[in-house]
């Protein structure tokens, strides 16, 4: 869990969002808040529209309706210099590492940093992707490698790099810890959970992972029936009556990794 000073001010605000494609609604009258210094899991069944929820607070779908707030400024309708602005200021990692398969390691990470600041002499752009690279948890030498020399574990870091490159308050990820074996999703949860505090970030995170939402998020947001059901703390989320929440959490998969959690807190 995070340690940083927290308070309840919402960072991201949503409001009677709704999303269609075609005759598919996929959300109605959603509502949620993600407060300033906590990490949000958001889960959902399958085709529940917790990406979709990101793309809209990201500007990457015009919902139909709704407002949506990030970082004290409207999502909707913005002109591309405005949504320009507010973008640099938040990091996305999406679910396949979406780096460029062209570029090397270093150069992905240096794309956000050239965008935004072409001015920066090109030595000093090195040293801050470097930078980001190790703080990524990526050795030295994973720089000048091609996304295709990686293990599927190092591409995530590479991807995360990249979402570091700006110095972001806010953190979105999306399924950071699928397709990674057990060991490898928990040392990323560390990671994120470390550097949640190092930097503190904002993390707005979608994820299948119980082990990650027992281990790292402060608050849970369930996605269901095309709204946000409930965003609480998991011991709260389990009190609730939720034939959804119920199997999800007190499934066998949610008692073993509650269990595992336990076992290890003890240890
Ligand atoms: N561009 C699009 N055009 C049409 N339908 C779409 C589009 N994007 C998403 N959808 C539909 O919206 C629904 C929600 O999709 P979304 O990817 O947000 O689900 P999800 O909760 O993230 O699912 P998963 O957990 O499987 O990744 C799905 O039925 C999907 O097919």
């Amino acid at each position: 869990m995070t340690t940083t000073t927290k308070n309840n001010e919402p960072i991201i605000t949503v409001r009677g969002l709704r999303n269609t494609f075609g005759e598919q609604v996929i959300h109605e009258n959603l509502d949620l808040d993600v407060r300033r210094g906590e990490i949000l899991g958001v889960v959902g069944g399958s085709g529940t529209g917790k990406s979709v929820l990101m793309r809209s607070i990201i500007g990457l779908q015009t919902p139909d309706d709704g407002e949506i707030e990030v970082l004290g400024e409207s999502m909707i309708g913005r002109s591309e210099d405005e949504a320009k602005n507010i973008r640099r200021r938040w990091g996305i990692l999406f679910q396949n590492g979406a780096l460029f398969s062209t570029l090397t390691v270093a150069e992905n990470v240096e794309v956000p940093i050239r965008e935004y600041f072409p001015y920066i002499r090109p030595p000093v752009i090195d040293e801050i992707a470097s930078y980001k690279i190790a703080m990524s948890g990526l050795p030295a030498n994973a720089g000048p490698k091609y996304p295709s020399e990686l293990s599927g574990g190092m591409r995530k870091r590479a991807g995360l790099a990249r979402a570091l490159a700006l110095d972001p308050e806010l953190l979105f990820l999306d399924e950071p810890t699928a397709g990674l074996d057990p060991i490898g999703a928990a040392a990323f949860d560390e990671l994120i959970a470390s550097l949640q505090k190092r930097l503190d970030l904002t993390v707005f995170l979608i994820t299948h992972d119980l082990d990650t939402l027992i281990t790292i998020c402060d608050r849970v947001a369930v996605l269901a029936d095309r709204k946000v059901i409930a965003v609480d703390t998991i011991p709260n989320l389990l009190a609730l009556d939720h034939p959804w929440i119920q199997e999800y959490f007190n499934g066998p998969r949610g008692r073993t990794a509650a269990l595992s959690h336990k076992e290890g807190a003890a240890a």
